[in-house]
């Protein structure tokens, strides 16, 4: 369960009282999430979503969130507004954090998508990027490819998390640094659209949630991020060809990649892999203990990452 920060009953009262959403009759701590305290509010106005930003989510940057927010849910694109209280504030302060009062979006995050649910989250991701061509915010990536070394080296010893680790992602950051493409086309992308960041009803999509990692950086590394995070077996041992062609499918129905997109993508995604295989086994040694989260294996990433370097993984991005 993702509550770091505890909440006082009249401090919630007195915010939400700043707002016209009705009055306050609960506050349930959110089980999903990992990386910030989410509560779900209901009010006589109906139910929203109370976010306290912690350890990654810098407080400078929560402009940038709101303003992305409204720029998309103007195209049309299904992701929640935060909400602004009576004198046009959305960002505010609780418990010592900084917080934010979130529209709730129907809708329920799948963990086992079908080829059709996969097809859909690909057209989703391609319709955000489509609409955020002309939008004029930038956010330099602070969980991009220049961040990883810092990532491993404050986690320590890698090999306390899986026995060989320290020597895999040095040989990874190593080729990274020295592969990595420099001109694809940039504009801001997700970084983390993971099925857990997506709610669907069916095969609709009705949500694009957890825009907090969101940044300028290459739209083919969001393709990788979402084909790593959509298309594998739990233990990251098999990417499934039917999710995986599906995805890719229906990316290609909002967005036609260049030849050096495609090109590039299974190095993207052993970036991808590698990026969430740090994060995680970063957490995995220094998650407080009282937090109330359930840490995320690392391992699964690793799986991916092998399998990502396979000779073959040009194969895995392949439409159908
Ligand atoms: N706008 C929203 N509408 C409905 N549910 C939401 C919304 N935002 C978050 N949630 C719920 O809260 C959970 C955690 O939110 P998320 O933003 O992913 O947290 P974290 O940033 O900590 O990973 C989600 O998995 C979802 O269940
Ligand atoms: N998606 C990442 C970590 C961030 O978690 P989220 O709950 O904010 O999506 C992972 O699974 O490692």
């Amino acid at each position: 369960m993702a509550v770091y920060t505890d909440v006082d009953p009249d401090d919630l009262a007195a915010l939400v009282a700043r707002y016209d959403i009705g009055t306050l009759l609960s506050c349930k701590g959110i089980a999903e999430g990992v990386e910030n305290s989410n509560f779900l509010l209901e009010t006589t106005g109906g139910r929203f979503i109370l976010t306290l930003y912690e350890k990654r989510v810098s407080e400078g940057d929560l402009p940038f969130f709101v303003d992305l927010l409204a720029h998309l849910s103007e195209k049309h694109c299904p992701v929640p507004a935060m909400i602004r209280d009576r004198g046009g504030d959305a960002i505010q302060r609780i418990s010592g954090r900084a917080a934010c009062i979130i529209q709730f979006l129907s809708g329920i995050s799948l963990t086992h998508p079908s080829p059709a649910q996969c097809a859909s989250a690909g057209a989703a991701l391609g319709a955000m990027h489509r609409a955020v061509a002309d939008f004029g915010g930038t956010r330099a990536n602070s969980m991009g490819r220049e961040h990883w070394r810092e990532v491993a080296s404050a986690t320590g010893n890698l090999d306390v998390v899986i026995p060989g680790l320290q020597a895999v992602v040095d040989a990874e950051l190593d080729l990274l640094d020295r592969e990595w493409p420099s001109d694809l086309p940039k504009h801001v992308i997700h970084a983390d659209l993971f099925p857990d960041n997506v709610l669907m009803l069916g095969d609709r999509v009705t949500g694009l949630i957890d825009f907090y990692f969101a940044a300028t950086d290459f739209r083919a590394y969001d393709v990788a991020v979402t084909h790593a995070s959509w298309t594998f077996s739990d233990d990251g041992r098999n990417c499934n060809l039917a999710r995986a062609g599906a995805l890719m499918r229906g990316y290609a129905e909002e967005i036609c990649l260049t030849d050096m997109e495609v090109a590039a993508l299974p190095l993207l995604a052993r970036g991808a892999a590698l990026r969430f295989l740090l994060t995680r086994a970063h957490d995995w040694v220094h998650t407080p203990a009282d937090a109330l989260v359930t840490r995320k294996d690392p391992a699964p990433f690793l799986a991916r990452l092998r399998r990502y370097q396979a000779e073959d993984a040009a194969e895995l991005f392949v439409g159908i």
